[in-house]
């Protein structure tokens, strides 16, 4: 029996990505990617990112999270789950600790982010530094340092798919600019071969941007272990600080994702702000039957 049979869970979305928050502070637990997939698995509890919140783990912090993707995989970062975290911290009666309350610093194994309320449903993070040197992204091999990887997509065969920006905010994102809708190219046909692109060892969040206005993106994402989403944070900042680098917008934009907007600042001192809504759809606990064989990592 999983020692997460029976834990009681929020269900959110942030912009509409959905995402599950699981406070596991005071606890010793930890999920495994078995568990993690189980949960995703249930209609009750589906996710595209699990939010685990445990005990603090260096001073100053308020919280650490675990981040893990529907099959079960880790991230270092999530945009629309720290806000959803956020909310949880402020105002679930089961999570909120009167100590907590105003500005939270949450850490994850990328280091740290710090979140303000702007709004009863609005948040904004500072995302931190975004990383743009190709040694800092996990690449396969060597590429001289300019803004653009030169892919093979051989199966893909688009010639306007070609060349994406490379950024990570803690996780990695490769992001294709291109001029026409980005609803009329096949994300979920293309995306899961990107994302498994050699060239990435650690995979990737493949972005496709169209700049709609000089302080405008429309923006679709296939993310690394979770697929198709209605919205990604961390994608949205990493496209803005992109589209910033290639002089196609100013510094600042919103963001339109499938399932709402977001609001990105690239701060003149690298901080790369994110500002978002929360919405929590409701709670349950773990159906204790959704762990039969999910006991290994
Ligand atoms: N939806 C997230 C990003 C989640 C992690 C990503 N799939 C990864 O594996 O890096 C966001 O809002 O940033």
């Amino acid at each position: 029996m999983s020692p997460l049979a029976d834990r009681r869970f929020l269900k959110m979305h942030g912009a509409g990505n959905a995402i599950v928050v699981l406070d596991l502070r005071g606890t010793a637990l930890r999920v495994t990617a078995a568990e993690a997939r189980a949960i995703g698995a249930d209609p009750r509890s589906r996710f595209d990112q699990l939010m685990v919140v445990h005990d603090p783990v260096s001073p100053g912090t308020d919280a650490f999270m675990r981040i893990y993707n529907t099959d079960g995989s880790e991230s270092g970062a999530c945009g629309n789950g720290t806000r959803c975290v956020a909310y949880a911290l402020h105002d679930d009666p089961a999570m909120a600790r009167p100590a907590e309350g105003g500005r939270l610093t949450l850490e994850t194994k990328a280091g740290r982010v710090a979140v303000n309320r702007v709004g009863e449903l609005s948040f904004t993070v500072d995302m931190g530094q975004p990383r743009l040197k190709w040694d800092e992204i996990p690449l396969a091999e060597p590429f001289p340092d300019t803004r653009r990887i030169e892919l093979q997509l051989g199966p893909i065969d688009d010639p306007v798919l070609h060349s994406p920006a490379a950024v990570s905010m803690g996780n990695p994102h490769a992001i294709f600019f291109v001029e026409r809708d980005p609803d009329t190219f096949d994300l979920g046909r293309i995306g899961p071969l990107l994302e498994a692109h050699p060239i990435f060892p650690e995979r990737a969040n493949i972005s496709i941007a169209q700049v709609t206005g000089r302080d405008t993106i429309k923006l679709r994402v296939w993310e690394r272990g979770a697929g198709l989403t209605l919205a990604c944070g961390t994608a949205a900042c990493a496209t803005v600080v992109a589209a910033a680098r290639l002089r196609m917008i100013g510094r600042a934009a919103r963001v339109a994702l499938p399932g709402g907007e977001l609001s990105i600042e690239w701060r003149a001192d690298d901080h790369v702000l994110m500002t978002g809504p929360v919405f929590l759809e409701g709670e349950g606990t773990f159906a204790p039957e959704i762990f039969a064989g999910a006991s290994a990592g």
